[in-house]
């Protein structure tokens, strides 16, 4: 077993924490929306006026059918609700009022379904977790052994080079279910929290693997001394004899608190005993889940309910609670911190975080090649059948022109609009873990945000310059190395752009169909003003503006500027002087109403538009993560 002195360096064996609340009620907001009148927001009681408290060194179990609040409690009791959930009442930890912060920062939670990146292998992912988690001072060595041992003894260690793998289409589960459990709960046990919340944990699992969880589960709690509450649905009798005490849940109220013996002669003493050879938890859910008779008569759980809240056991909670808020009066808000040791806790450093971050972005970006392979090899069949329809063609001559805009044009749109729908799926898609992930303290927002951007960026600059290169050499474009490189600058912010572009609507709206209906008129809007269908300097008033925000119009006419400035004869095939004659690369320019001056400021303007729809992308994803979590 790993002792807290290894696994946290410097700091001192913590204590353990006692759990309360008092009077707590959940509400869930539903809005219902109406077509043509206000939506209006009503509110759905889910947790009723609870109150009970678990002390160190104690595993919990909530007991109670489908839909009772088991859920939403622990939720509550963690501070980690979604955002439509309101709270009422108070939850105390060592007799204070506890805070999200406070809270998060010395408890785990389990989730009911686990989430994790699939590309890593069962080891990558502990170490990774451990390096986001674990105290600054915990050495490489530390953190290795503790890896190893929490491996060997949930039985991972035979799996722990294999990849975890996603489930979904055109995804590979590689662990079992039970080996995802456990290695969510090793997740969890890295930093040995004082509070730890497990939300079914035994859900999917065969008995002997529920029942190897729940010892361990136990273990941590008595030999840790730490506070364990689980949620759990219908536990086998070889589970029931594990926890210390259960809490008997039915409709968000609470029909018992306390062991299971007591909680057997409860019953009896309310007139429901037990048979002998029943599951004593088969046999709380059937009362718990009783339904009514007559519309006056109370169900068998609303009797339980009520008469535990007049019960002896309830006192005793309420007595034991009230004595932890008296002990806690005693000491200062200092010595609080000091007792839970979250003054002593030094995180990771953010620029530490934000590099293992990227890393495990990468990471993943490289253990699914095909994606990138499929994408690259897309980009390299297109830029050669685009190369070879214009072979010949890009003359310095009048046909020339047009033919060379339009090798031009082709760059731009093919650069912006597979890189920008591309970009839809990818923040919808990682929130839930990221909220989680945020919950434990992982990443913040803006960590997780930029190594996401910073890991998409390799591949949006390798993409066009792949394109560029084959279109040129195939097409048979000549110019200077000097406009090469223009180009290949100008294509790389156009395609970082569109990509912000995409995840900035993806920020915005909830979904990808929705968004793409808003994107779409939106791109043709940009690409109605990027300089080819209309002379910019002809537009009517009243959509003149929109080339300002149209990176397409930069990007052409940066293209353009860099492949025609040093352009000084072109050849006129006709010599008939009523037809228009394009001489020189000024002229082809003044014909788009380009600008040559304009180059620099097509680049800042890129580069302001990429900072503008990440800045803004950032902001909408900072309040939709807010109402996720
Ligand atoms: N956001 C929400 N809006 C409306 N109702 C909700 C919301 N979240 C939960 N509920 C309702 O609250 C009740 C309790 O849900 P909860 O998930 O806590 O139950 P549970 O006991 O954990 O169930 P299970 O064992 O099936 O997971 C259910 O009836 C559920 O439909």
């Amino acid at each position: 077993m790993i002792t807290d002195k290894e696994n946290m360096a410097g700091v001192k064996r913590r204590e353990g924490v006692t759990l309360a609340w008092r009077h707590l009620s959940v509400y869930a907001r539903v809005k219902n929306k109406k077509l043509l009148a206000k939506s209006t927001t009503t509110y759905k009681k889910i947790i009723d006026d609870v109150t009970g408290i678990i002390e160190p060194g104690n595993l919990v179990a909530i007991i109670g059918a489908s839909g009772a609040g088991k859920s939403t409690l622990m939720g509550c009791l963690a501070q980690r609700m979604s955002g439509d959930m309101v709270m009422e009442g108070s939850v105390l930890i060592n007799g204070r009022q506890a805070s999200g912060m406070n809270t998060r920062g010395i408890s785990g939670f389990m989730h009911q379904e686990d989430m994790f990146r699939g590309a890593l292998t069962v080891s990558e992912h502990l170490h990774f977790l451990a390096r986001l988690r674990l105290d600054r001072r915990t050495s490489i060595a530390q953190r290795a052994r503790l890896v190893d041992d929490l491996l060997r003894q949930l039985g991972l260690e035979h799996c722990r080079h294999t990849r975890i793998g996603a489930p979904g289409p055109g995804q590979r589960v590689v662990l079992s279910g039970g080996e995802r459990k456990r290695l969510s709960f090793a997740g969890e046990c890295l930093s040995y929290p004082p509070l730890l919340f497990c939300d079914e944990p035994t859900t999917g699992l065969d008995s002997s693997s529920a029942l190897a969880l729940v010892r361990a589960l136990r273990a941590m709690a008595i030999e840790r001394r730490r506070t364990v509450l689980i949620s759990i649905h219908q536990p086998g009798s070889h589970l029931v004899e594990l926890f210390h005490s259960v809490l008997l849940l039915s409709q968000g109220r609470i029909a018992f608190m306390g062991s299971t013996d007591e909680a057997l002669a409860f019953y009896k003493l309310n007139g429901f005993e037990c048979p002998s050879s029943y599951n004593p938890a088969d046999f709380f859910i059937k009362q718990l889940a009783g339904s009514k008779t007559s519309l006056k008569e109370e169900t068998d759980a609303e009797k339980l309910c009520s008469s535990y809240s007049q019960s002896d056991s309830f006192k005793r909670v309420q007595d034991k609670i009230e004595s932890e808020i008296k002990k806690s009066s005693l000491s200062t808000s200092q010595e609080f911190k000091i007792e839970l040791k979250l003054e002593r806790r030094k995180g990771p450093r953010w620029l530490t975080k934000l590099f293992w971050l990227w890393y495990r972005e990468m990471l993943e970006v490289a253990r699914n090649p095909h994606v990138q392979t499929i994408r690259l090899f897309h980009k390299i069949v297109l830029a050669i059948v685009v190369g070879l329809c214009f072979t010949g063609t890009l003359t310095l001559d009048q046909k020339g022109v047009q033919a060379i805009q339009g090798v031009l044009f082709m760059l731009v749109t093919e650069n912006t609009f597979s890189p920008m729908y591309a970009a839809l799926d990818y923040f919808p898609h990682q929130l839930p873990l990221f909220a989680r992930e945020h919950a434990n303290g992982v990443c913040t927002r803006l960590q997780f945000y930029i190594s996401a951007i910073a890991s998409m960026t390799p591949v949006l600059t390798l993409e066009p310059v792949i394109f560029i290169a084959v279109l040129y050499f195939i097409s048979g474009l000549s110019m200077s190395l000097n406009a090469y490189i223009l180009s290949n600058i100008a294509v790389i912010l156009c395609i970082n752009v569109s990509a912000a572009c995409g995840i900035f609507f993806s920020t915005v709206f909830t979904s990808i169909p929705v968004a793409m209906a808003y994107l779409v008129p939106f791109d043709y809007c940009l690409m109605i003003t990027s300089g080819l269908f209309v002379k910019l300097s002809t537009l009517p008033w009243h959509v003149s503006w929109i080339r300002y925000l149209s990176w397409m119009m930069y990007t052409n006419e940066a293209l353009s500027i860099v492949s025609w400035q040093q352009v000084s004869n072109i050849t006129c095939e006709t010599h008939r002087a009523d037809l228009p004659c394009l001489n020189s690369g000024e002229e082809v320019l003044e014909k788009y109403s380009f600008s040559a001056s304009n180059l620099n400021c097509d680049f800042i303007n890129l580069f302001i538009l990429y900072l503008t729809f990440h800045i803004l992308a950032f902001i909408f994803f900072f309040f939709r993560s807010n109402r996720v979590s």
